[in-house]
């Protein structure tokens, strides 16, 4: 019992018996909710309660490679794009809508990811400050990255881009396939550096960097939590839905929270603050159904509005073409049945080593640049995902979370059950494009409508084309030649017309097989009063509001150009950083 009190690895308990009156009640317990619950009950004198509509993480979920059979099961809320409009996409998947799940768990969505760690490239900070918000340069930000990270790959420690000791365990997958020796060779030959993206340039290939420790998933809720599972003034509440966030229509401040456990409803008071920690779906509908958001929108649902804000507007997520698929010779592919062995897993179980610690699969990453990129080159405008596995690899499971129709999967995917395969996912990674997260019904059970409106710049597609050609030399290179690498030239049906290696045929493509690796952001987007689009200020508060803030994905001005994971750490850590720093000043300036 005393040994478990103190192994930082045990996990927090869910509190039974609630204060009625905490200082901080922080919404939802994700990727930046763990984290500001972790810091804001650092300082002693503060309660904290941190509420978390799902329960706890457990085994499978920390094993990286079944990061997929996460999806879909009670831990993923399971949401779905609404059908499109006039530019169509995700036209491959049953109904038109493509799967967006998100973590229903502690740690959020860190519990369902691919654990990649990408920070994003400086220039991403540096607009974002150019826009107003002052404080969010690259300089300003890089501090709070290295705070979380607890790197275990020596020669990155040395550089001035990375730390050991701190919460969050970041490394290499300890075991790669050949193959991820051959994706760097390729980048070389094509010119390009092999190097640490999250360093001093992002342009070039790298071996993935992920949020691992001992070859198990580092979520959050590991990461922040449960090294401080002691803390008497942290409260974790678990299966605690937030309904409605309680706001004084006269001062305008957020006092109170409501929600529901085990079928009860209860409100609970922040005396000093409200966090809203819920994610770029979950804020702004809680948000919205608390009375802040677009005017007329409200008004539709009879929701007297509080704060006339554009919440819910300028989704933004990276969208790429999946299913780009390659065939090799050689048996030197990741296949369930060459990996989903007895041996692999006590390998995994005793050693904490083998295929089972790879990062979802993901063994590799690069930035490049297409000839819309920013001449400096240093602002890359596509991201690869090296796979050496393809939709067919896993049974029948990737097909089940991303919701291909059956007539799509049986006529390309399933053809290759027994080949040896290898994939590339170009991701765009500033889009145009941008869409919306709105209410459709005052019910907070009842799911928004999420609309990416992928594809509508005509920009975006042709970048991505550009994207899937540079795609396409890598597979040519000497280093894939090796291999007798060859793109499956299989059309999706809905495709046949069109010949391979045209516009029209990859057009046609990425609005079937439309591919996101669910990176949804800026639906409560930070900027200065004077941006009519902003919601929160750069001190991360809701405008108009009192003892409100947002602290999560959805405050990101711009989506990031990288993995959001990372991202929204340092945005909890920096927002966490920002309150301790506003009730100071509250402090000193009335002592
Ligand atoms: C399948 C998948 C793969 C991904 N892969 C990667 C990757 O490899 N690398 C990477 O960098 N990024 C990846 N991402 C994205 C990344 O994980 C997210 O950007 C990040 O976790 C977002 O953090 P967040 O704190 O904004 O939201 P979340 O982590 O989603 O946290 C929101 C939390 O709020 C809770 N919540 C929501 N509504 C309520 C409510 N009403 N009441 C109480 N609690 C509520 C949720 O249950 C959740 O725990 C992936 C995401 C997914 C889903």
């Amino acid at each position: 019992m005393k040994y478990m009190n103190h192994d930082p690895e045990t996990h927090p308990t869910d509190a039974r018996r609630l204060y009625r009156e905490y200082d901080f009640v922080v919404i939802g317990g994700g990727s930046a909710g763990a984290v500001v619950a972790s810091r804001l009950s650092e300082n002693p004198k503060w309660t904290v309660l941190l509420l978390e509509a799902g329960g706890d993480e457990n085994e499978i979920s920390d094993i990286p490679t079944l990061a997929g059979y996460v999806q879909m099961s009670e831990m993923d809320w399971m949401y779905q794009t609404s059908p499109p409009g006039d530019s169509p996409y995700c036209l491959a998947m049953i109904g038109d809508r493509c799967n967006w799940p998100r973590g229903k768990v502690l740690g959020g969505s860190s519990v369902l990811n691919a654990m990649i760690y990408v920070r994003g490239n400086k220039r991403d900070y540096e607009q974002w400050a150019a826009n107003g918000n002052t404080g969010w340069e690259y300089e300003n930000v890089l501090p709070y990255f290295l705070k979380s990270e607890d790197n275990r790959n020596p020669y990155l420690t040395k550089t001035p881009y990375h730390q050991s000791g701190g919460y969050l365990t970041v490394q290499e997958s300890p075991w790669r396939t050949p193959l991820s020796i051959a994706f760097l060779q390729a980048g070389k030959e094509m010119g390009y550096e092999v190097r640490d993206l999250n360093g001093e340039k992002q342009t070039g290939f790298m071996l993935s960097q992920g949020t691992i420790r001992r070859g198990s998933r580092c979520s959050t809720a590991k990461a922040f939590l449960r090294p401080v599972h002691l803390r008497k003034n942290l409260h974790i509440a678990l299966r605690s839905q937030v309904q409605k966030i309680l706001i004084d229509p006269k001062s305008k401040r957020a006092f109170a929270v409501r929600f529901v456990r085990n079928g009860r409803q209860y409100i609970v008071k922040a005396r000093k603050e409200v966090v809203l920690s819920a994610g770029a779906i979950g804020s702004p509908q809680i948000l919205m159904l608390s009375g802040v958001g677009p005017k007329e929108h409200l008004q539709d649902f009879k929701i007297p509005v509080l704060s006339d804000l554009k919440v819910g507007h300028n989704l933004q997520d990276h969208v790429g073409l999946g299913g780009l698929t390659f065939i090799v010779d050689d048996p030197i592919t990741f296949q369930k049945d060459r990996y989903q062995t007895m041996a692999v897993a006590l390998e995994y179980i005793l050693k904490e080593r083998g295929p089972m610690t790879s990062l979802g699969g993901v063994e590799g990453l690069a930035f490049v640049n297409t000839k819309y990129a920013p001449e400096s080159g240093l602002w890359p405008d596509i991201q690869y995902h090296f796979a050496p596995s393809s939709i067919n690899s896993d049974g029948e499971q990737v097909k089940k979370i991303t919701g291909l129709r059956d007539s799509v999967y049986n006529t390309v995917y399933k053809p290759l059950k027994k080949a040896e395969t290898w994939t590339l996912l170009p991701l765009l990674l500033r889009p145009r494009s941008t869409g919306w997260v709105r209410l459709k019904s005052k019910d907070p059970n009842v799911y928004p409508d999420i609309n990416p409106n992928y594809f509508t710049h005509k920009e975006d597609v042709l970048t991505l084309i550009e994207g899937i050609r540079i795609a396409l030399n890598i597979s040519a290179t000497q280093a894939f030649q090796r291999f007798n690498s060859r793109p499956h030239k299989m059309p999706f049906p809905g495709c046949r017309q069109y010949e391979f290696d045209t516009d029209e045929y990859w057009e046609c493509s990425i609005r079937h097989f439309t591919f996101t690796i669910y990176h949804p952001t800026s639906t409560c987007k930070m900027g200065p009063s004077e941006d009519p689009d902003a919601v929160v200020d750069p001190r991360l508060r809701v405008h108009g509001i009192n003892n409100l803030r947002v602290i999560d994905a959805s405050i990101m001005p711009t989506i990031v150009s990288g993995n959001t994971n990372a991202p929204t750490i340092m945005i909890g850590e920096k927002g966490a950083d920002m309150i301790k720093e506003d009730w100071d000043n509250k402090i000193r300036s009335s002592g």
